[in-house]
C-alpha cells in the first residue's frame, strides 16, 4: 500500500495519508517528555457494495458481582461465536493473564488501581487489532466501564456489555463452595467489600449499552443462553450505514477522511491541551498538590473542578486519550473543536468529568 504525505505542518508534526482507509497521523513536539505518537489505523473497515461496512473488532465487557459466573459466561460467548460464521480470534483478558492474585489486588484501593491499569492497557494495546477481545473482570466501577467504552471508541470498534445479574446470596454461597474445593476464592472481607461497592450497569448510559443480561442463578449459563446469543448476534451482525442497532463507534468513512486532513486543527488541539495541561500542573504546584475547585485559566473557560491531585503521567494520559477522541468523527459524540478556545473547553469539559466529584 502506497503512502504519500499530504501534509508536512512543522518539522515536529506530521499528517500521512494512506491510500484506501488506512490513515496515521504521527505527532512529536521537539520536546522530548511530550514527544508524542497517535497512530490510527482504519484498514479493519471493508466498505463493501450497497455502503456495506463490517467492523470486525469489539471491545467486550463482562461485569458482575465477585463470583457471579462472568468467566464462566465469557467461555460461554467464546464458544458460541466460534460456531458464529465470523472466524476472528477472541482474546480474553483477565487477571490470570498478569498471574495477579485477587485478594491481593482488592486488598486496598492502590493494588485496586493498579489492576485497573494493567487491565486497561492490555485492552488498549489489543483493541486496534483484528480480533474480539473479552475483559473478564469484575468491572464494577461505573467510571472504569466509561474508560473502556472510551477506548473503544477512540479505536472505532463495536463495544457491548455482558452483565451477570446474580444475587449476593448466591455469588457468596459459589465463592464458599470455591473455597471448599481448594479453588481460588475471595476472602470474606473482601468480597463483602466488592459486594458493597458494585456499580450495577444501566442500559442508559453509552457506556453500559448494549447490555446484555444473564440470569446464571436462575437459568444457568450455556452458550445457548438468550443473552449469549443476541451478545454473538451483535457481534457477528453486519451494519451498514443505515442500521441503528449496532453502534459501532466509529466515523462515517466520508467524513473521516476530512477530519483526519484537518491538520491545522489538530495542531491546535495538540498545542491547547497542552496548554491547559501545564496551567493545571502549575497551579496545582502553587496550591501545594490540593483539588482545584473553582479555578479558571482563562476568560470564557469553564472553571476547573477537580477533587484530587493530578500527576504529570496521568494529566498526559488524558490529554492523549481526549486527542485520541476528538481526533475522530463520532456518531454519538460532540464535534470536534473548531479553534484553541473550544478545544480547551471541551478538555477542561472531559477533565472535569473524569476527575470531578460528579
Ligand atoms: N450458573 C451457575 N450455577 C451454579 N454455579 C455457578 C454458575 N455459574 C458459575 N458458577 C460457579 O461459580 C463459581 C465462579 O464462577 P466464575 O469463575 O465463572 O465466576 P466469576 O464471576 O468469573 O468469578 P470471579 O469474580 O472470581 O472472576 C464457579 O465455581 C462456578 O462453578
Amino acid at each position: 500500500m502506497g503512502k504519500s504525505p499530504i501534509a508536512l505542518i512543522s518539522h515536529d508534526l506530521f499528517v500521512e495519508r494512506c491510500e484506501g482507509l488506512t490513515v496515521r497521523l504521527h505527532f512529536s513536539t521537539s520536546q522530548p517528555e511530550y514527544a508524542k505518537v497517535v497512530s490510527l489505523e482504519r484498514d479493519h473497515y471493508q466498505q463493501g457494495y450497497n455502503n456495506t461496512i463490517t467492523c470486525q473488532m469489539a471491545l467486550v465487557i463482562m461485569c458482575g458481582q465477585p463470583c457471579s459466573g462472568k468467566s464462566k459466561a465469557a467461555l460461554c460467548l467464546v464458544e458460541s461465536y466460534k460456531e458464529s460464521e465470523s472466524k476472528h480470534q477472541v482474546r480474553i483478558i483477565d487477571e490470570a493473564c498478569f498471574h495477579l492474585d485477587r485478594n491481593q489486588s482488592y486488598a486496598n484501593m492502590p493494588s485496586e488501581k493498579n489492576l485497573r491499569g494493567v487491565l486497561r492497557s492490555e485492552v488498549d494495546r489489543s483493541v486496534s487489532k483484528d480480533s474480539i477481545v473479552i475483559i473478564d473482570s469484575l468491572n464494577n466501577i461505573k467510571g472504569y466501564r466509561y474508560e473502556l467504552w472510551c477506548l473503544a471508541r477512540a479505536s472505532g470498534i463495536r463495544y457491548c456489555v455482558v452483565y451477570c445479574d446474580v444475587e449476593e446470596t448466591f455469588c457468596r454461597k459459589w465463592n464458599e463452595e470455591r473455597r471448599e474445593k481448594g479453588e481460588a476464592s475471595y476472602d470474606d472481607s473482601i468480597f463483602e467489600d466488592l459486594v458493597r461497592r458494585f456499580e450495577k450497569p444501566d442500559r442508559r448510559n453509552r457506556w453500559d449499552s448494549p447490555l446484555f443480561e444473564l440470569w446464571p442463578h436462575r437459568e444457568g449459563t450455556e452458550k445457548s443462553s438468550p443473552a449469549i446469543i443476541d451478545a454473538v448476534s451483535y457481534l457477528t451482525k453486519k451494519v451498514d450505514t443505515k442500521t441503528r442497532d449496532v453502534k459501532i463507534l466509529q466515523p462515517t468513512i466520508a467524513t473521516q477522511t476530512t477530519r483526519f486532513s484537518d491538520a491545522n486543527s489538530l495542531y491546535e488541539l495538540d498545542k491547547a491541551t497542552q496548554e491547559v495541561t501545564n496551567a493545571i500542573v502549575e497551579i496545582q504546584s502553587q496550591a501545594l498538590g490540593g483539588p482545584l475547585n473553582g479555578v479558571s485559566i482563562g476568560k470564557d473557560l469553564p472553571v476547573i473542578n477537580i477533587s484530587r491531585s493530578v500527576g504529570l503521567p496521568e494529566l498526559r494520559r488524558m490529554r492523549r486519550t481526549f486527542i485520541k477522541l476528538t481526533g475522530q468523527t463520532s456518531l454519538s459524540g460532540r464535534p470536534p473543536p473548531s479553534d484553541a478556545d473550544s478545544a480547551k473547553r471541551m478538555f477542561i469539559d472531559y477533565l472535569n468529568r473524569e476527575l470531578g466529584t460528579s
